[in-house]
């Protein structure tokens, strides 16, 4: 094992290493890091529901009458009425037939995505898609074409000349790290004229997107075939889903390796995402979400941001891996927490900046005059 030290300092010497940040306090718009309180501006709780009495009760309620493991896989002994009736809600709020729960979105996608496409078939894939799309397109052994950032006529040219058996066109709803939104009409034009199923990853956007924050589908008015997300943002807890038709959900139990062969989630965990979709309908916490993201989006205008994110989250372009470690723990001197996304997991370094419902207009106000210094600093 004397290549791990080599590797190691490998990692070091390109800037590239990455350390673990704790965090000494819940998910909440202030936390303590280090013995200080920061202002969070990097959290995926966007609505601040890890937080709300109501999930928290279903999850202690949960904890309670399940215990804290579930046991055994879903198809194994690990199955009971609570997992049913949560993807029983996940369908009803999606909109779609069914839906299944893996245990993590991650695994969501690579469950899903080799389980529906094999060798012979094509998957169109934008090229800022997440890791874990990227990994379940390599598991499936489907050919790959990794289209330009939302580049539509790319995706048509492709199409016009394939001849595989099946084609599937994947796409983040809300990309993680620029927080645009993907063309899905203009996508879902496409795959009808080309007999290709369309799969949204709608991680950043359950709970927060749409009329009804059902997600992109949602907010476009379209129908997508197959509907992925996470219980583990907006919704609080931790998990991934699956929502469409019958048939799809049907053959997911039956094929998809990530859910046959992993345990079900704790019961507290289902019980609490269940909880938060409820709180969503009921209480509509993403109204103040997209409140905050308008006062915060003009605060960054206002000091000559250029933003092009029209979602909760919103990045500062930093350059390379140096200036966004430098800038990003400046700005955590200033009281302000929020991660630096370094090259390669983007092109360009940011500092990736997230809202959540729960911040106040003072943390924002606060949030914006410690990033005015930083960016007069480093001329951002
Ligand atoms: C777009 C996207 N898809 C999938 C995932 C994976 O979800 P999870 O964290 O629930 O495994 C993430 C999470 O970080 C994500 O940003």
């Amino acid at each position: 094992m004397d290549w791990l030290a080599g590797e190691l300092a490998d990692i070091r010497d390109k800037g590239l290493y990455r350390r673990l940040n704790t965090i000494e306090s819940a998910q909440t718009p202030r936390i303590i890091k280090d013995g200080r309180e920061l202002i969070h501006l990097s959290s995926n709780n966007y609505l601040g529901l890890t937080g709300h009495p109501e999930v928290k009760r279903a999850a202690a309620e949960a904890l309670h009458k399940y215990g804290t493991g579930s046991g055994g896989s879903r198809l194994t002994g690990g199955n009971t009425d609570l997992y049913n009736s949560l993807e029983d809600r996940i369908a009803r709020f999606k909109g779609t037939e069914a839906a299944i729960v893996f245990s993590t979105g991650y695994m969501a996608n690579i469950g899903t995505i080799a389980a529906i496409m094999n060798k012979g078939d094509l998957i169109l894939s934008d090229e800022l898609n997440h890791a874990s799309i990227i990994d379940g397109c390599r598991l499936s052994r489907a050919e790959i074409k990794i289209y330009p950032h939302m580049d539509v006529s790319c995706i048509e040219n492709t199409l016009q000349s394939s001849r595989h058996r099946r084609k599937l066109i994947v796409t983040d709803g809300v990309f993680s790290m620029d927080g645009d939104i993907a063309p899905l009409p203009e996508i879902f034009e496409i795959a009808e004229k080309y007999d290709a199923m369309v799969m949204v990853d709608d991680a950043h956007a359950t709970g927060v997107m749409g009329r009804q924050c059902r997600g992109t589908a949602d907010y476009y008015n379209v129908k997508v075939d197959i509907n992925m997300g996470t219980l583990s943002k907006a919704l609080a807890s931790i998990g991934g889903y699956v929502a469409g038709s019958n048939e799809l959900i049907e053959y997911l139990r039956n094929r998809a390796r990530a859910f046959i062969y992993s345990t079900a989630l704790p019961p507290s965990a289902v019980a609490a995402a269940k909880a938060a979709i409820d709180v969503i309908e009921d209480e509509n916490p993403a109204r103040k979400l997209w409140q905050n993201v308008a006062r915060y989006r003009r605060g960054l205008t206002d000091m000559g941001f250029s933003i092009t994110s029209k979602t909760q989250i919103i990045p500062l372009i930093t350059g390379d891996s140096k200036r966004t470690l430098d800038a990003a723990s400046d700005l955590e001197r200033l009281g302000v927490y929020a991660s630096g996304i370094r090259p390669p997991t983007v092109h360009e370094g940011r500092i990736r900046t997230s809202l959540m419902a729960t911040h106040s207009e003072k943390d924002i106000n606060e949030a914006l005059d410690a990033i005015y210094i930083v960016k007069e600093k480093f001329r951002l």
